[in-house]
């Protein structure tokens, strides 16, 4: 059995005042959620949400990390460094740092290996463009993604990685994937990785991402292989985050 998960994504947003006033939120609402509840956070904030979520059930993540372990990389933070933070968790190649930033799937999967290394877990995110939907190339777009990665770390890697599929025209626009659109790619995903090793695929969390808002996502995370989100905008407002939180409870 698969312990759901629910991941916010905060992107590039906060303050020191809105993160404690939306911390103690989610705080005081999670005695009825029974999933397992991230929130990745913008770097300069790590300091303040760790230890504001200390002794709590709230868990720690980070959006972006080198693939460097150290060196002269200005501006670059290293892996070790989050874990350091008490981050669990990191995402990576998320859609956006792949289109604005450049992200190419080796450097996604070096980043991966750089987050395993230092003992914590990739949300390694894979997703098609609404071209490539429309080119009926979406299972080739998300199955070249995630084997590069396969290819790289090899399906052992697998054990400890969360994968978020999320379609880059689900992302900010209000259009969630139908919640039987979105199995049929977590159900793709899932198989690619029982090829190698049906162990690691039984145990691999597949979240879902784009639009997640609390209505309709009782129904997403009913999918036989969705298990969990990854929510963007709707991670910002601690009643809406508890509310899909709580539609992740079995
Ligand atoms: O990109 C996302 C999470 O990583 C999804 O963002 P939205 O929930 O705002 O669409």
């Amino acid at each position: 059995m698969r312990k759901k998960l629910v991941a916010g994504n905060w992107k590039m947003h906060g303050s020191i005042q809105a993160n404690a006033a939306l911390l103690d939120g989610l705080l005081a609402g999670l005695s009825d959620v029974s999933s397992e509840v991230l929130v990745c956070v913008p770097y300069p904030y790590l300091a303040q949400v760790s230890a504001k979520v200390q002794h709590s059930r709230l868990v720690l993540g980070a959006q972006n990390v080198s693939e460097h372990e150290a060196g002269a990389y200005t501006g670059e933070v290293a892996a070790a460094m989050l874990a350091e933070f008490g981050c669990a968790y990191v995402i990576v190649g998320h859609s956006e740092r792949r289109e604005l930033f450049g992200e190419t799937d080796r450097i996604v999967a070096m980043k991966c290996a750089a987050v395993l290394a230092a003992g914590m877990s990739p949300v390694l995110c894979v997703g098609e463009s609404l071209a490539e939907r429309d080119a009926g190339q979406t299972k080739a777009v998300v199955s070249r993604q995630l084997s590069v990665v396969l290819d790289y770390l090899g399906v052992a890697g697998f054990a400890k990685m969360v994968v978020a599929y999320e379609p880059v025209w689900a992302i900010g626009t209000g259009l969630t994937a139908m919640p039987s659109q979105a199995q049929e790619v977590h159900a793709a995903i899932r198989a690619q990785v029982a090829a190698l090793d049906p162990g690691v695929a039984e145990y691999l969390r597949i979240l879902y991402g784009g639009s997640v808002k609390p209505q309709g996502a009782a129904e997403l995370f009913a999918q036989a292989d969705i298990d969990g989100g990854l929510v963007g905008g709707a991670a910002l407002v601690a009643e809406d985050f508890l509310a899909i939180c709580r539609a992740a409870n079995s």
